[in-house]
């Protein structure tokens, strides 16, 4: 597969040069954040480093990378809330840090503090009431949200958040982050700690999210999900981002390589034309070797019966693994 590192549209150190005609959004140029520990503050992490990026409006833009990547980093240093070491970001045409863009921007954090005594509905109030939303237009949109996310209002209303599950806090989360009808939806992790229904109700309500012309950056490692859901997504390890584009950008269509998946037919022979050839229940399948044209030929005289013909081009999880790998990352820390 070529790499998008070797496409024109790569320029090392920038990421990708993607000519749309939306206006950017969030903007980086060069940014660095060098976190100070240990009890002299001698000790350095370069968490971030030199991170030039874009990303334009109504787009969903997913931000993957190992853990300790610098992902967080990044995220809250584009909400003001990590001060940069160095570089320069924009956020809606502002610098970071700037208080008017807060009215128009939502945040879901990874790891939130709720309120514990608080009924989900009491926290929302209180969410609403920081951005100085009049009561009379909190009692219209808290009931819209609770739907949005799927959290039943008699939960909301008489269940304290202690004893909420991870799910509906979650769902807690996702309705406050949406509070202020914001135009940038910051997501760090939105699926984590999900069970299979709640990823699929939250990847539903960011494509929800998406349609109704709203901007959403997240962090996941869910690569599945981000798969089906980002319109662009970027790679950052150790600090540095690595590649930034579209899935097609990214990830390519291999002309070549067509898997293949079939019934019937003498395996013996189906073995010369498909590699890593794999039997089963449901049939055979694998990756064709040869010309397409004589194999449908092959098919039909051996009495085979092909189901489906796909080109194929790595998941963005092999994407991920093969650009990780070379970079002799083997380890997340
Ligand atoms: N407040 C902090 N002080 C010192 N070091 C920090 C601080 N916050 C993060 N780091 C370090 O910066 C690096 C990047 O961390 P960050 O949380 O941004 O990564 P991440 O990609 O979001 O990871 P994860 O996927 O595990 O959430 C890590 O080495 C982490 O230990």
């Amino acid at each position: 597969m070529k790499s998008f590192t070797d496409s024109p549209l790569y320029e090392p150190g920038r990421g990708a040069i993607v000519h749309v005609e939306r206006p950017p959004v969030v903007e980086t140029y060069q940014l660095r954040k060098v976190y100070r520990t240990g009890f002299w503050l001698n000790q350095k992490i370069e968490s971030l480093k030199s991170c030039t990026m874009t990303v334009y409006q109504g787009e969903t833009f997913g931000l993957l990378g190992p853990n300790g990547a610098g992902k967080t980093t990044l995220l809250k240093t584009l909400l003001g809330i990590v001060r940069p070491t160095s570089g320069r970001a924009s956020l809606l045409g502002h610098p970071i840090g700037d208080r008017a863009v807060k009215q128009s921007i939502g945040y879901l954090p990874e790891n939130p503090y709720f309120y514990d005594y608080l009924t989900g509905w009491e926290f929302l109030e209180f969410a609403a009431g920081l951005f100085e939303i009049p009561p009379s237009v909190q009692r219209q949109r808290i009931p819209e949200l609770l739907e949005l996310v799927g959290l039943a209002q008699s939960a909301a209303k008489k269940k304290q958040m202690r004893q909420y599950s991870k799910g509906m806090l979650q769902r807690v989360g996702m309705a406050q982050a949406l509070i202020n009808n914001p135009e940038v939806v910051f997501l760090d992790e939105p699926m984590s700690g999900l069970d299979p229904m709640g990823r699929r109700q939250m990847r539903e309500l960011i494509l929800s999210l998406k349609y109704a012309g709203k901007t959403v950056f997240f962090n996941s490692h869910v690569l599945t999900e981000v798969e089906q859901i980002c319109d662009r997504v970027a790679i950052l390890a150790k600090g540095e981002l690595i590649c930034a584009g579209s899935l097609e950008q990214l990830l390519g269509v291999n002309q070549d390589i067509y898997q293949v998946k079939g019934i019937g037919g003498n395996p013996d022979i189906l073995k010369r034309w498909v590699r890593d050839f794999t039997f089963d229940d449901e049939g055979w399948y694998g990756q064709l070797q040869g010309e397409p044209q004589e194999f449908l030929a092959t098919l039909r005289l051996i009495g085979a019966q092909l189901i489906s013909m796909q080109l194929s081009r790595p998941s963005l999880e092999e994407f991920f693994m093969q650009q990780l790998l070379k970079r002799g990352i083997t380890q997340s820390s």
